[in-house]
């Protein structure tokens, strides 16, 4: 016991926790203890060993050797179950949601936990409606999954885990899916929670949230923990070099530069959602040779299917694209492998569902779209040697770890997936580049080189179609930037005009001439 026999003991202590996959060591005797109602952040590079760490302590993974300690008693976690008895709960980046399902059925699914059959529909539900009160949470017990928006789905995996009487909540990445607004808002309920007692740990990449909301954060690097801070006695500057062993850039180093010939033209693109909806209203626009466009917008405004209808996932149905020339309408459609062909390239939004098949191995993963052209060898058959000679000279260039081209794609950290799939689309030298949350879930350092990269393909001559919900990564690259709102253009403005309160004021469809006395607040990519 800490601190004399008054004070309780830590609600979390690991003790010399190690993990191997193969010869990845991804937890290497780490040492962790978190103070009950605290807010801890774990913060280190991708790979680092962050979610392997948390998984453990929910009890997905078993660790190799080590103590866990909650509440000061030992404890063996061999299964989640184990976890859910002992109080700990995780909201995970992917949600573990049925989205077909009522809100009420989800938070009943699985109840090996803090509640049982006996407890019966109506009573969970009184207890779904307090909770939500309690904490303002504004959940309908009725709705459909699917129907909510991604900020309100966390709203209801965190109900679920305090459902199941949770006092140890884990958050992995929480804030990568949701706008800003979003983010403010579940950081306030962090903080009730946190009042009521309730010990939460937060894996973050952005610094900024490490700052504004927790007590106590935690570095590791290299499967280890490396450096405890105080969150009052250290900044970001510090924090990023412990991450990563040396100073980082938080703002990409832009620099003008006259673009080339149009190669992208969009004209009068409309598009309607398999409900009818329309999702796409008269987008017009042109994109140029050595030019990035940057695409600013509050996720779910439309930005996803114009993704989707230029990289020719989905076919166009009205209006017309030229591609260097070519015309592309709702009579003649190309999909993404013929799209590549001439030359259009895409960095996808998700890059579990569209950027990488997880069964893969890293070199497979890494010609995905490509394997018609030559970086997949020259005659009917793909030359594996090739292919993982490239493969490897990739991930040095972009560091990805491990650097290993046989490593199953599924088994590399969000990150370092994020890496190869950036890496194949920028190595494929296109023409035009259609780019989706590039650095979602990346660590700082490679925002950086991430950054760094995109701007070295423009100045090569790549015309880039970036869209962010970040709105400083927008700002920190773009020569010109579109604001999308209700699935139509509502603004732009050029690199050296850019108002981030302007720019936030059209994202939320007011505006700007019009809005009086309102500041958006900004975002921050790190
Ligand atoms: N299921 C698995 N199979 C094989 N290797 C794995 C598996 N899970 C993790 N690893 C490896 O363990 C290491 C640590 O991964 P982990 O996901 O814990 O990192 P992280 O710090 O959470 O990274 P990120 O910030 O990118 O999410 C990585 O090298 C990863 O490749």
């Amino acid at each position: 016991m800490r601190g004399g026999d008054v004070s309780p003991p830590p609600a979390v202590e690991l003790r010399r926790i190690n993990k191997r996959f193969g010869r990845v060591h991804a937890n290497r005797d780490i040492d962790l203890t978190i103070d009950a109602g605290t807010i801890t952040g774990i913060i280190g590079e991708n790979g680092a060993g962050k979610s392997t760490l948390v998984s453990i302590l929910y009890g997905f993974y078993s660790a190799d050797s080590g103590d866990i300690l909650i509440d000061g008693t030992p404890v063996a976690l061999t299964s989640t179950a184990d976890a859910i008895r002992c109080g700990i709960g995780m909201v995970h980046q992917h949600f573990m949601l049925v989205p077909t399902m009522s809100v009420l059925d989800n938070v009943m699914l699985g109840r090996e936990g803090g509640f049982t059959l006996t407890d019966g529909i109506s009573k969970t539900r009184k207890r779904l409606a307090q909770l939500s009160e309690d904490y303002g949470l504004e959940i309908d017990p009725d709705a459909l999954v699917q129907d909510l928006p991604v900020g309100l789905q966390q709203r209801v995996e965190i109900l679920k885990a305090l459902l199941r009487g949770a006092r140890i909540l884990i958050l992995d990445e929480p804030t990568g899916v949701l706008t800003p607004q979003e983010a403010d808002r579940l950081f306030e309920i962090l903080r009730m929670l946190k009042q009521d007692g309730v010990t939460i740990l937060l894996i973050t990449h952005k610094l900024r949230e490490i700052m504004a909301i927790t007590d106590d954060v935690n570095v590791m690097r290299h499967g280890q923990m490396v450096a405890h801070r105080k969150t009052k006695d250290t900044n970001r500057e510090d924090l990023a070099r412990l991450m990563v062993g040396r100073d980082v850039l938080f703002t990409a180093k832009y620099h003008e530069k006259e673009p080339g010939a149009p190669i992208l033209e969009i004209d009068a693109l409309t598009h309607h959602d398999s409900r009818g909806s329309t999702v796409l209203s008269d987008i017009s626009f042109t994109l140029r040779a050595g030019e990035i466009l940057g695409i600013a917008g509050v996720s779910g405004n439309g930005q996803s299917q114009l993704l989707d209808v230029l990289s020719g996932i989905e076919p166009v149905q009205e209006g017309t694209i030229r591609v260097a020339g070519e015309v592309i309408d709702s009579r003649n459609r190309r999909d993404p492998t013929a799209l590549r062909q001439v030359g259009v390239a895409h960095i996808p939004e998700d890059r579990h569902h569209r950027g990488l098949v997880l069964p893969f191995s890293a070199a497979e993963s890494s010609i995905l779209g490509y394997h018609l052209t030559d970086v997949a060898g020259s005659g009917l058959f793909l030359d594996l040697q090739k292919i993982e000679a490239r493969c490897a000279d990739l991930m040095q260039r972009y560091d990805v770890r491990p650097p290993d081209p046989q490593w199953r794609s599924g088994g590399f950290s969000g990150g370092n997936q994020q890496k190869i799939v950036v890496a194949r689309e920028i190595a494929a030298s296109p023409q035009v580049l259609l780019v989706g949350q590039p650095t979602r879930g990346v660590d700082i350092g490679a925002i950086e080189f991430i950054h760094k990269e995109l701007l070295a393909a423009r100045d090569r001559g790549c015309a880039i179609l970036l869209v962010s919900v970040e709105l400083d990564e927008i700002m920190a690259l773009s020569d010109r930037i579109l604001v999308m709102n209700a699935g139509r253009i509502v603004g732009e403005t050029a690199h050296g005009e850019a108002d981030p309160n302007r720019i936030g004021l059209m994202m939320a469809g007011i505006d700007p001439n019009n809005a009086r006395d309102i500041t958006v607040q900004e975002t921050g990519a790190a």
